[in-house]
């Protein structure tokens, strides 16, 4: 990765101040995303284009909200809206039944409508939540994405995936609900802090690992500038990853085949995440970071792909200031009966046996349910987890 590359962009990709819309192509259920500088301040007018109802619910965590929720209410106030704020703490925790209960119960109290849209401001925990409660609350209402986060940005705000976690594992319980509209505001990413914004990265390098090869490499160049929140590069990152992410979906919504690629790295990374409690300790990103690796690595041990990408998938990682291994989780050892486990409730799970997307090479994905448990758990132990 180098800061000082200064190259010209290819005719037609977004620098400074350019703005790009992506549209998912889903027929009755299509959308915009608008990408880039200052596009939150389309919201008003772009709600006016979906509803004629002048109330919306906004669904934000607390920290969000303190910064970024007031020039929402005002620009909507000014427009003549009136505009209902839905606080939950910030943090994956909120992603639960009880938290999923309050805000249904508050857009009840607050008389949302069938017609009425709700907005979920802030990243994937409060896109998730608010877009499930939408699914469900009145059998179904619209809402509009304006994510905070970059990994909201390029992933979690697109879509139409919702749901929550339970005991039982992450995302158990959720629904497939499009949003009515994405507003990617980069923005809003000058306040995120530097561990959220590199968790946001690797969705970003999931996208080249999948499909993409020239954008891996681009990232490899370019991606401490797009760390560093700079205009050009950070709108062209959010774009080339919307762009992937919306041709997936709209060839797959409900994940019957191809869609399972955008999973690169998950069913590892949800395990970890799950064993480590949905905290601090490990961030979604982080968990996909990991898990992309061990995806590689596995694809490497089994002679699918060339060692060389995986170390290549490692580095780069590594030098964008992720974890990448287990062992580099804090707060000690991880222990593969427990991943393997965790592993077992995915919901890529066929008759018992696992569904892993796993690499020929970067750019190179596919999906697979032929690999034994015994290699799952062989990579798992080399990757740093305890073994009985
Ligand atoms: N639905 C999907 O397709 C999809 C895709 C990827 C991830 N996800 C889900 O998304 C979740 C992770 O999302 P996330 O990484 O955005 O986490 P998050 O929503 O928890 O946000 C991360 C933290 O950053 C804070 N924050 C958000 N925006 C901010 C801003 N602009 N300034 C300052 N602070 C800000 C939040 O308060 C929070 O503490 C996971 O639950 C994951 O499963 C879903
Ligand atoms: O949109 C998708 O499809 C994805 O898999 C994107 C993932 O980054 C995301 O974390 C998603 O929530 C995981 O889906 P799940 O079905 O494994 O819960
Ligand atoms: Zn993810």
């Amino acid at each position: 990765m180098t800061v000082s590359d200064t190259a010209a962009p290819a005719p037609g990709t977004a620098e400074a101040g350019q703005t790009e819309t992506v549209h998912v192509a889903l027929g009755a259920r299509a959308y915009d995303i608008r990408i880039g500088s200052g596009v939150s301040a389309e919201l008003p007018a772009r709600l006016k284009a979906l509803s004629r109802q002048t109330r919306v619910a906004i669904v934000s965590d607390e920290a969000v909200a303190a910064q970024h929720l007031a020039p929402l209410v005002d620009a909507l106030a000014a427009a003549g809206y009136e505009a209902v704020p839905i606080l939950v703490p910030p943090g994956e925790t909120s992603k639960r039944f009880g938290t999923l209960e309050d805000v249904l119960d508050r857009l009840l109290e607050a008389r949302v409508e069938r017609r009425d849209l709700v907005v979920a401001l802030g990243g994937g925990v409060v896109g998730d939540l608010t877009g499930f409660a939408a699914s469900i609350l009145r059998r179904g209402v619209r809402f509009v994405q304006v994510p905070t986060t970059l990994l909201a940005q390029v992933d979690s705000s697109v879509g139409g995936k919702t749901g929550i976690n339970t005991r039982h594992g992450k995302n158990l319980v959720g629904t497939f609900h499009q949003p009515s509209l994405v507003l990617a505001d980069t923005d809003h990413l000058a306040t995120l802090p530097d561990r959220e914004m590199r968790a946001g990265y690797a969705e970003v390098v999931k996208y080249g690992l999948i499909g993409d090869a020239p954008f891996f490499a681009w990232l490899e160049e370019k991606g401490a500038r797009v760390l560093a929140r700079e205009t050009g590069p950070l709108v062209r990152a959010v774009a080339t990853s919307c762009r992937a992410k919306a041709a997936t979906v709209a060839a797959d919504e409900t994940e019957q085949g191809a869609r399972a690629l955008l999973n690169l790295g998950h069913t590892f990374g949800h395990a970890l995440e799950a064993e480590t409690g949905y905290s601090a300790r490990l961030l979604h990103g982080e968990a996909v970071a990991i898990g992309m690796v061990l995806a590689f690595d596995l694809s490497a041990d089994l002679g699918l792909a060339p060692r060389a990408d995986a170390d290549r998938v490692r580095a780069h990682l590594k030098a964008a200031g992720l974890p990448v291994s287990i062992a580099d989780i804090p707060g000690g050892p991880l222990a593969v009966e427990r991943l393997v486990h965790h592993m077992q409730q995915d919901k890529k799970v066929v008759g018992g046996t696992l569904t892993l997307i796993l690499a020929h090479g970067i750019g190179r994905a596919f999906t697979t349910q032929d690999v034994e448990t015994a290699a799952i758990a062989a990579r798992l132990a080399a990757d740093g987890a305890a073994s009985a």
